[in-house]
């Protein structure tokens, strides 16, 4: 599962020779605005991001091809060039309308939409948002940021995204109830669902409860015959095939890779902060799933959370807001954060406020280069998907800040989406068939080292540690969902560490991130061609 593409392509090569290529590869056209552009299209930006780390990188994949000994030059820089335009584009996208009959009697008209952005790995795997922003460009974007995101972290997925244009407060759970259900059978009908074609996932203003759902919908139509229906979609609520951990995943993530990088001493010289979680403080942007859990996270690791905003009030407290009392508060005051007690109300120029870090967890772009001229941390976590624009990106750089990129940071939801999509297909939760022989195995084990220790006339009752009870029962869902969730951000953040350093690339570990994914992905191309 955790091969390294990207050491495979730099080996082929003499140390750094690579870096000393002339780089004649180009932005396209279209995009080479999107670099200044105050407000370009966030399926744009995902491009300039993409194309600015091709640049980086392609004489190194050119370099590698040189293992087909008998290609002439033409044709390998023609099959790189092919496998980067192919990596680049959008696969396919739907778009359909259906109607709607309101509590009231009315027919409204509801957007869907699902993009399938790269299908090199099947499924294609990425959430459903609900929310009146949707349109086709976002949903195209959120697919291109999941390829990358999925192939970076070593998840063998390709990348989709879909999403309903609706605000989900505007409508009742019965009237949400029917667009879930209609929007599923209209991914049905085109082939857009299924546990080896595309699997969605929770996302903003979705949850269990939606792909609770999705799930009944396909399997009483489509996936009525499917013995593997269930991993028609993941982020499923525990009884209904879900998984211990995948709610808590993408925040715990996003903790995960900041607690990577802040006990790493060469990062925090670069950004001059001390490594280590102690007396620092942090900013949340959306206390949502993602931003909520972050928060928890880091406070249990000591770090203060002196500030939040929401999307209706914004709140501060400099001796800490307690994130489990919030997060508790808001599910319990219908999704809003107002009124709570634990902190007072702030203007939203609290995200500009010195704190060590700043989770960016509410939607994209929400880093213009105003904002980022005014920030005031050191570490930005991307739990959200394309917070930060491209001017603004440069600006964070030049004033040392150091920006865990969003198709890093924020991989812990489909990691654990793919850890349940697993147990699906294993028809058997993890743990399970060993725990009771694990248990009965180290029982035995203390029983004999009882006898042996009374046999050698020592009169002692071996009794098992508060930790060692803990496992003695070996592995849970809950314990195996977790660590191999570190294992996975671990490795996705130590890859693109060595990837920054190979390419001198410094700070810029978006680039970094997306070069790993790029590397992994060229491979797979490479060894099974990419055109019939
Ligand atoms: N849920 C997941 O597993 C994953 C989510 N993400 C990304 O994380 C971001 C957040 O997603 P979720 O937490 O799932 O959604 P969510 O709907 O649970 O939370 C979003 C939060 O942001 C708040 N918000 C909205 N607009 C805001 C604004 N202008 N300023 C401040 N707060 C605002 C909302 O009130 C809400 O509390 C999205 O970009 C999503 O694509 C990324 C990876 C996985
Ligand atoms: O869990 C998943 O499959 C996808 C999560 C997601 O939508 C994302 O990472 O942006």
């Amino acid at each position: 599962m955790f091969s390294l593409p990207c050491r495979n392509i730099r080996r082929k090569l003499p140390p750094k020779q690579y870096l000393t290529f002339v780089r004649c590869y180009e932005i396209p056209k279209h995009l080479v605005k999107v670099a200044t552009d105050p407000d370009p299209s966030f399926y744009r930006m995902v491009e300039y991001f993409y194309h600015s780390a091709v640049k980086v990188c392609e004489p190194a994949l050119v370099e590698y091809l040189k293992k087909h000994t008998h290609f002439s030059d033409k044709k390998r820089t023609n099959r790189v060039a092919g496998i980067l335009k192919v990596m680049g584009s959008c696969n396919s996208s739907l778009q359909f309308e259906f109607p709607l009959q309101r509590k009231s009697g009315e027919y409204e008209i509801i957007h869907g939409y699902r993009s399938q952005h790269s299908v090199h790995r099947l499924p294609c795997k990425g959430g459903i948002r609900f929310s009146d922003e949707v349109d086709l460009g976002e949903v195209k974007a959120l697919a291109a940021l999941m390829t990358y995101k999925c192939a970076c972290s070593n998840i063998p997925f390709g990348g989709a995204k879909g999403g309903v244009a609706i605000d989900p407060k505007k409508y009742t759970v019965a009237e949400l109830q029917r667009i879930t259900r209609r929007y599923t059978l209209e991914l049905a009908k085109k082939n857009y669902i299924g546990a080896g074609i595309d699997v969605p996932a929770p996302d903003v203003n979705t949850s269990g409860r939606e792909m609770s759902w999705i799930v009944d919908t396909y399997i009483k139509t489509l996936g009525y015959k499917d013995l593997n229906a269930a991993a028609c979609v993941t982020g499923k609520p525990i009884h209904g095939g879900g998984i211990r951990g995948r709610v808590e995943a993408t925040g715990r993530g996003v903790f995960m890779t900041i607690s990577t990088f802040i006990h790493e001493p060469k990062y925090m010289q670069m950004i001059n902060l001390e490594p280590g979680f102690k007396g620092k403080t942090a900013i949340i942007q959306g206390f949502g799933n993602v931003g909520s859990y972050a928060a928890m996270y880091l406070e249990q690791h000591g770090v203060k959370i002196i500030g939040v905003l929401e999307y209706d009030c914004n709140l501060a407290n400099s001796d800490g807001i307690k994130a489990k009392e919030l997060h508790n508060y808001k599910m319990n005051n219908k999704g809003s954060a107002k009124g709570f007690t634990g902190a007072r109300e702030v203007g939203p120029e609290i995200i500009f406020e010195k704190c060590d870090i700043l989770i960016v967890a509410a939607k994209e772009k929400t880093i213009t280069v105003d904002v980022a001229k005014k920030l005031n941390c050191k570490i930005i976590g991307e739990g959200a998907n394309g917070p930060t624009l491209p001017a603004a990106d440069v600006i964070l750089r030049e004033k040392k800040i150091l920006v865990l990129p969003d198709l890093l940071a924020n991989a812990g939801g489909v990691t654990v989406s793919y850890f349940e999509f697993l147990k699906n297909l294993n028809h058997v939760s993890f743990g399970k068939l060993s725990i009771k022989f694990w248990r009965d195995s180290n029982t035995a084990l203390l029983d004999s080292v009882e006898k042996s220790l009374k046999e050698a006339n020592v009169e002692a009752k071996v009794v098992p540690t508060e930790l060692f009870q803990t496992m003695m029962s070996g592995a849970s869902e809950k314990h195996i969902v977790n660590s191999g969730l570190e294992y996975s951000m671990t490795n996705a953040c130590l890859n693109v560490m060595r990837a920054a350093k190979e390419y001198n690339l410094g700070l810029d570990l978006r680039t970094a991130a997306y070069i790993t994914a790029i590397e992994k992905i060229f491979v797979t191309y490479d060894e099974q061609g990419l055109a019939i």
